[in-house]
């Protein structure tokens, strides 16, 4: 049985950028940036006032104080008329460009206009050389290098990308996403469930998490265990960029699905992982003369589910969408009880990681039930990693997958 990394090695290996367009940045939020992002200009373009005062000569100040003609009064905006020449001022505000002549700004706090003569200023302290004065260039240079391809867009990118490329970038296009629920027993989330059935949780829990990582979930709803229309589901689920068919993974896609797959042309690439919970993973892929389509049967029990997806589809997206590789495991969290897992699989156990005043980052598994009990889930936001048949104690430092 392959290990996590043999199989997320696997998944790496079979995952394929998409191809790329042009959209505003806005609309890209959250998408990877396809290329670099190179200055076409040095910011800011101009000496800068960086407070509201007077943009003078520093030289005047030396000594303490000095006595100075005010020539006139640029806002941000406008362009000075008047060189600063010795015993001038001008008045200037935040974000206006800095005039000739001057090389340094007095905050106005600092200085005393007499109102008797409102054409001078006495400003009260030497200034040194440059307070205060963005120097052109002084932020960014032409040609500067500033967010790599690969790097996620955040607001933070929106903002800079409006600044340096009129909002415009390119990027991979999203990966569409199918998710089909396999399984006889169960009934929407709106339908009353009779004897023995229960409702479909993993179908909306990994569209949410589909849409969640970034990508296009088209749900296709509940398959039975029948081979017409198991048939038809994967067939329409295989024009998508990555098809997920939840539950059926120990028995029914090891029977039904996989010849339905083979048909279809989908190859797997490996079955079974040694992890708890969500061991029975298969994954395999079509390639065809369009794009190819990667394919998941994720365990039926909704944890399960829930580990594969955060551990091997959310990889796959990343790579699709030209995400710079990251590790879904983040080491360095402080086990804050004894654990135990007497099992022979590495465990990912749902756990509660925070930061504590004085402990760094701390992790506590939750009283969690098996691969069944999601709701316990309400209260985790990480996986704690812990080895096959092993013994921790608080205090230890573990790895953890944050979901
Ligand atoms: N003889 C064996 N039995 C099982 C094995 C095994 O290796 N040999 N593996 C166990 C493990 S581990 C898991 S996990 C489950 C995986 O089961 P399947 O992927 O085959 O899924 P099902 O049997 O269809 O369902 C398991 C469980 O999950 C419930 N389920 C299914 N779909 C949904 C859904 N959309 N929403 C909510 N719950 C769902 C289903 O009713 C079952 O209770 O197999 C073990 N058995
Ligand atoms: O691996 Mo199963 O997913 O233990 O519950």
């Amino acid at each position: 049985m392959l290990s996590v990394n043999q199989a997320l090695e696997q998944v790496s290996q079979h995952s394929y950028p998409l191809s790329t367009h042009e959209c505003s940045a806005f609309d890209a939020l959250g998408a990877a940036l396809a290329e670099d992002l190179v200055s076409p200009v040095e910011s800011p373009a101009f000496d800068k006032a960086m407070m509201d005062g007077f943009a003078l000569r520093s030289a005047d100040t030396c000594g303490g104080s000095a006595n100075l003609e005010i020539v006139e009064e640029i806002t941000a905006g406008n362009t000075a008329s008047e060189s600063i020449q010795e015993g001038m001022a001008a008045r200037i505000m935040t974000g206006a460009p800095m005039p000739k002549g001057a090389d340094s700004v007095v905050m106005v706090e600092h200085t005393q206009i007499d109102s008797e003569n409102v054409d001078r200023v006495q400003i009260l302290d030497e200034v040194p050389t440059g307070s205060h004065v963005l120097k052109r260039g002084g932020l960014l240079e032409k040609g500067q290098v500033v967010l790599s391809a690969g790097s996620i867009i955040r607001p933070i990118e929106v903002g800079i990308l409006a600044d340096l490329a009129g909002g415009r970038v390119t990027v991979r296009r999203k990966p569409t996403v199918a998710i089909i629920s396999t399984g006889d027993e169960l009934v929407e989330a709106h339908e009353e469930p009779g004897p023995g059935q229960i409702r479909n949780t993993n179908g909306p829990m990994l569209a949410a998490m589909v849409t969640e990582a970034g990508a296009e979930a088209k749900r296709l709803g509940i398959v039975r265990d029948n081979r017409e229309h198991l048939y038809a589901a994967i067939q329409e689920g295989l024009e998508a960029d990555i098809l997920l068919i939840s539950g059926g993974m120990s028995v029914g896609v090891k029977d039904l699905g996989p010849g339905i797959l083979a048909e279809h042309g989908v190859e797997k690439v490996f079955h079974k992982v040694n992890l708890k919970p969500g061991k029975p993973l298969w994954f395999g892929k079509r390639e065809g003369s369009g794009t190819p389509t990667l394919v998941f049967g994720l365990p039926g029990n909704p944890v399960s589910s829930l580990v594969c997806f955060h551990l091997f589809v959310r990889s796959a997206l990343n790579a699709m969408m030209g995400r710079t590789a990251v590790s879904p495991f983040v080491p360095g969290f402080l086990l804050t009880r004894d654990f135990a897992n007497p099992g022979d699989r590495p465990v990912f156990f749902p756990a509660y990681a925070c930061r504590k005043e004085g402990a760094g980052a701390t992790i506590a598994p939750l009283n969690w039930k098996g691969s069944a009990d999601l709701a316990t889930l309400a209260k985790a936001n990480a996986l704690a990693c812990f080895d096959a048949n092993s013994q921790y104690e608080a205090g230890q430092f573990i790895s953890a997958v944050m979901v």
